[in-house]
């Protein structure tokens, strides 16, 4: 329950009262409630009765509502969205404080986001400490602010920077916030007494000049236009999420209608999304990804009996792309960074490189330069004694396990092994080394300081406490980090395989790359498939292939479609072989203006190619719709995540989920493959897979996983419930 003091003469503290870390809604009261289940509505009584009471009480001249242990408001419960509202609504109790006679200040420390701050913009005033964050980040969660933020905020800060805020979630700091007139005081010090103070210097005083809602919403004079291309901008970013789009139509309603229709139009709005599957779809995304955090292995290890050991100095092997991109995310983070590259050449490359790398992050961020974390060296030798190596040389086995001999004999006892393979052993690498227990493998994503991905593989015999710490270490450096098992390409390139064979063999069989890439966009991937392609490099799966045998001619002297007894499509091998390795070469499935160009426009040569090719295998190219497209690349891609969750390689849909939103591109408003699934109907995805695979008999990775039959034949639980099933193999639910 709220509760008042009154320990300044006449200004009462309303305290936000919460037990959690985030202080949301749920938790403002002692059991945790949110604005819809009956403790958040017990929070909102007791704000409705002690703002009437310090109202009533004429000794009480202003009033104070902070949070409690340094947070504010983190916004609703999320969990608890759907649960039937009882108590005071929302909107009401925010007009009352609004429509208040004595001031109202909020003291904003820690967050003030979503409905935390809709509560702090129905206040008179807003104090907030340096150190907080500020926000309506209800966009991510597929909805917008639906408690006067998309009336309010326009009317405050003006439409621009409302649209910016509200269309992307982004929190703000007191200092941007200060500027852009959300709150009108900073403190470093103690917000809560700052509060106090302004209030009492307020009282008295008018307040017709405070209350947002009475505002006029100022009017762009060119507002046709300025919406126009917000809409245009927020459509073309959103790539299919509806929440972004349906937060510029909230704001417009702000500036074309009066404050009470506008909240009307919001309500409206809201209540649409709120009903979303992409609502769930983020809202699920939200909890995944802190999910992951609490890893566990099929052999017992657990993120809470799992230590890691301090890791203050590391070392990076091999300085290519992705060896700078993890050395600046180590420096960056404040480890002592060791970088080793054996030619000297290369290593004042990419010294340069990496300097300008933390140059111009540090002039973005406005944050100190972190060059002197950094000791370039041409030896192995320099990594003797540091706690963790990061190998990140060519992918190429030979190479690395005589790396991780090397290393074994060089580093310091204790020193954790790490390979950034991206799809090899890290048991075969283990063995070359005198600890296995210390090898594990951290799978960084291309650009490795950018990308927010980690897969931190395990193999059988990497001890808990490696996991742990490379866990650990990707949090530091300000990773999502999964814990993986060792397979071929572990999760994400695993699955990427049977997606990326759908995709040849589309074309194989009538399809252009121009119409999958516009099927896999309109899903709301950034790029198709064979843009994805061009930009890595057609010669990186290549390599793979040759090295696997694949890469052989049949009898006849064509390239062989059949391998193993599989199905097989040499055509990204044929085009390798004219030298078509995508953006760096100016052609690839698509052709570009010059080598390293970006912009791919189709290529007539490849059609003619992809005829010629067809004639020569004496296949008759059929119309093939984009129902099927997205089904045989999105469905084998399914089907493999059932196959790793039975395999035990991920713990459970979340990571995989995960691992696909942000290494993949897989839209985060479809949740991930596994809730794709999950939304789709386990039963219609196992339905069309079994129709696939008897059209392919050729192509297992269309045969439904066992997993999969079992999940369905169990009537299709939720996804929260898979777990379950995965962890009781003889499970027939
Ligand atoms: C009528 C309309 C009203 C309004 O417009 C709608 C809203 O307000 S929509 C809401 C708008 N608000 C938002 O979107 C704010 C979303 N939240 C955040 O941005 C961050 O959590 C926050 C900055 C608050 C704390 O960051 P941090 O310190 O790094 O900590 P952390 O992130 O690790 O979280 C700690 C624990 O709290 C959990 N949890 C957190 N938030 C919520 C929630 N809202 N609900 C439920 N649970 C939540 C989280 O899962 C985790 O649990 P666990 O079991 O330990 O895994």
């Amino acid at each position: 329950m709220c509760r008042a003091s009154l320990p300044f003469s006449a200004t009462w503290k309303l305290y936000l009262e919460r037990n959690s870390r985030c202080n949301v809604f749920r938790r403002i009261g002692t059991a945790g409630s949110t604005w819809w289940s009956p403790q958040c509505a017990a929070v909102r009584q007791g704000i409705v009765d002690m703002m009437h009471r310090a109202l009533r009480e004429p000794e009480v001249k202003s009033v104070v509502i902070c949070g409690q242990d340094g947070k504010f408001c983190g916004g609703a419960d999320i969990r608890e969205f759907g649960a039937k509202m009882s108590g005071p609504p929302l909107v009401p109790m925010i007009h009352m404080i609004e429509a208040a006679a004595k001031p109202v200040v909020a003291a904003i420390e820690g967050v003030a986001l979503g409905g935390g701050l809709e509560l702090a913009l129905s206040c008179h005033y807003r104090i907030a400490h340096s150190k907080a964050r500020l926000g309506l980040p209800e966009v991510t969660l597929g909805l917008l602010p639906g408690a006067g933020g998309t009336q309010r905020l326009p009317r405050l800060i003006g439409v621009p920077a409302a649209l910016e805020l509200i269309t992307t979630g982004r929190h703000v700091t007191a200092a941007e916030a200060l500027q852009l007139g959300i709150v009108d005081e900073v403190t470093d010090q103690n917000a809560v007494d700052a509060a106090v103070k302004f209030a009492q210097s307020v009282e008295g005083k008018s307040l017709d000049a405070r209350r947002i809602g009475t505002f006029p919403c100022p009017r762009p004079p060119d507002l046709d236009a300025v919406f126009e291309k917000v809409m245009k901008e927020v459509r073309r970013s959103a790539r299919g999420a509806i929440a972004p789009v349906t937060c510029v139509q909230a704001v417009h309603a702000a500036v074309t209608l009066p404050y009470a229709k506008g909240m009307e139009r919001e309500r409206e709005l809201f209540s649409t999304l709120f009903t979303s599957g992409q609502a769930r779809a983020l809202q699920y995304y939200f909890f995944a990804q802190r999910a992951v955090s609490r890893w566990s292995t099929p052999s017992g290890a657990r993120w809470d009996t799992s230590k890691p050991r301090p890791v203050r100095k590391a070392a990076v092997i091999g300085l290519g792309t992705m060896g700078r991109g993890i050395s600046v995310s180590l420096a960056q983070a404040g480890f002592s960074v060791v970088a080793v590259e054996t030619q000297e050449k290369q290593l004042l490359e990419a010294k340069q490189a990496v300097s300008g790398m933390l140059e111009r992050d540090a002039k973005r961020r406005g944050a100190p330069l972190a060059h002197g974390n950094i000791k370039y060296s041409c030896s192995l030798k320099a990594a003797a004694d540091v706690d963790l190596v990061i190998e990140a040389v060519f992918e190429d086995m030979a190479l690395k396990k005589a790396i991780f001999r090397q290393l074994s004999a060089i580093c310091k006892p204790g020193t954790f092994l790490c390979s950034n393979t991206s799809a090899l052993d890290i048991d075969e690498l283990a063995s070359q080394t005198q600890s296995p227990e210390l090898v594990v493998g951290m799978h960084f994503f291309a650009p490795a300081h950018v990308m927010k991905l980690l897969e931190v593989v395990y193999g059988p015999r990497s001890s808990p406490e490696a996991v742990a710490t490379a866990m650990q270490m990707g949090k530091k450096i300000g990773k999502v980090s999964v814990a993986v098992g060792n397979c071929r390409g572990f999760v994400g390139n695993r699955m990427l395989k049977p997606y990326l064979e759908q995709a040849f063999f589309l074309l194989e069989e009538g399809a252009t790359p121009e119409q999958v890439d516009q099927v896999l966009e309109e899903f709301g991937f950034p790029m198709g498939v064979f843009k994805v392609s061009d930009l890595s490099g057609l010669d990186v799966g290549w390599k793979v292939r040759k090295a696997d045998g694949l890469v052989v001619p049949d009898s006849t002297g064509k390239s062989a479609r059949i391998q193993g007894g599989r199905r097989y499509s040499p055509l990204g091998d044929l085009l390798c072989e004219q030298g078509r390795f995508g953006q760096k070469t100016g052609r690839g499935w698509y052709q570009y203006d010059k080598p390293g160009g970006r912009v791919a426009k189709s290529d007539p040569w490849l059609h003619r190619f992809l005829e010629e090719y067809r004639a020569r295998h004496g296949l008759v190219a059929r119309r093939i719709d984009q129902q099927e497209v997205l089904e045989r690349c999105l469905y084998a891609l399914i089907n493999e995540g059932f196959q790793i969750l039975q395999d035990g390689i991920a713990a459970g849909p979340e990571d995989i989920d995960v691992i696909y939103v942000l290494g993949y591109g897989w839209p985060r408003h479809r949740g991930g493959p596994m809730f794709f699934a999950d939304m789709v109907g386990l039963d219609k995805v196992l339905d069309r897979l079994e129709r696939y695979h008897q059209l392919h008999p050729d192509v297992p990775g269309l045969k439904p996983c066992s997993l999969l039959r079992k999940l369905a034949a169990g009537g299709c639980p939720p996804i929260h419930r898979w777990r379950e099933v995965i962890q009781k193999p003889h499970s027939q639910l």
